[in-house]
């Protein structure tokens, strides 16, 4: 399990392009036949990664996390990226088409990770500390509470699926979702925004190989860019913003952790107002 420090914004101006991707830029979230992990000190989240090519995969714990589960203070949101594929929780099978989420709750023990055929299923997964167990529970793809956002004119067309939210799916901090861009849209989340009372998490998908997305970090008026591949993650700590444009259109799940599940307490910021 990799570890993550925090990041000051103080920090940023000295950084150069690999300081910013080491920091805060997730490349090899999956590789085959393997579970991988990264804990943020941002709200204490941990990123995984599951990719079962050859055979089920199990949900390991890790020494850092000094528990015997991984789940044992911990609740989780899983979206599949990949393929179909099933995930067992103690027992209990869970079939996820692409795009679909699973919500974990505190307190579940075995996990396993499972591909239905030769299109191999990846999970990414998002976990963060839980005082309380909520019930484990599917949503499938598409489902939630839909928001439809942006304009054609705008190149920022796009619909949002919150999945594990305050009116849906219950958790003790997560919020999470997936956000797909309309065809020949490419811009996410600008206007920007923050949110000081939570971090958050975006991981890419469904982006060709051969294209990027430019993601704009950074405070408000002192913005950095990271250049993303597909199935890649960005974290932001609570001080940044977060938004991106594609060379092509794209998918991303986004999800956050911290004092609140207030999915609108958000400070917006005019484009005008970027530097
Ligand atoms: O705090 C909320 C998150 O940044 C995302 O939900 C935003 C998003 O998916 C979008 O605007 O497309
Ligand atoms: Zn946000």
């Amino acid at each position: 399990m990799h570890v993550l420090y925090s990041t000051s914004p103080d920090q940023i101006p000295a950084l150069t392009s690999d300081d910013l991707r080491r920091r805060f830029l997730v490349e090899d979230l999956f590789a085959d036949d393997q579970v991988r992990a990264v804990y943020s000190h941002g709200d204490r989240v941990v990123l995984a990664g599951a990719a079962p090519v050859n055979g089920p995969l199990s949900l390991p714990t890790f020494p850092e996390l000094r528990a015997d589960h991984f789940f044992e203070r911990r609740e989780g949101g899983i979206i599949n990226v990949g393929g179909p594929g099933s995930v067992t929780v103690d027992g209990e099978s869970y079939a996820l088409a692409h795009g679909s989420c699973l919500y974990v709750g505190r307190g579940a023990q075995d996990l396993e990770f499972a591909s239905d055929g030769t299109d191999p299923a990846r999970y990414y997964i998002f976990s963060a500390p839980a005082h309380t167990t909520f019930p484990t529970t599917l949503v499938e793809a598409g489902a939630g509470t839909v928001r439809e956002l942006g304009d054609q004119s705008t190149s920022n067309r796009r619909t949002l699926n919150q999945y594990i939210h305050e009116n849906g799916v219950r958790s003790c901090q997560i919020v999470m979702g997936v956000t797909t861009l309309h065809s020949g849209s490419m811009w996410n989340t600008m206007p920007a925004h923050t949110h000081d009372r939570r971090m958050e998490a975006y991981l890419y998908f469904d982006l060709p190989e051969e294209a990027r997305v430019v993601h704009l970090m950074g405070e408000p008026t002192e913005t950095r860019h990271l250049i993303v591949g597909n199935q890649q993650a960005v974290i932001s700590p609570s001080w940044s913003i977060h938004s991106g444009v594609g060379s092509a259109s794209y998918s991303f799940v986004w999800a956050m952790a911290g004092e609140n599940q207030s999915f609108d307490d958000m400070d917006h910021v005019a484009i005008t107002e970027l530097r």
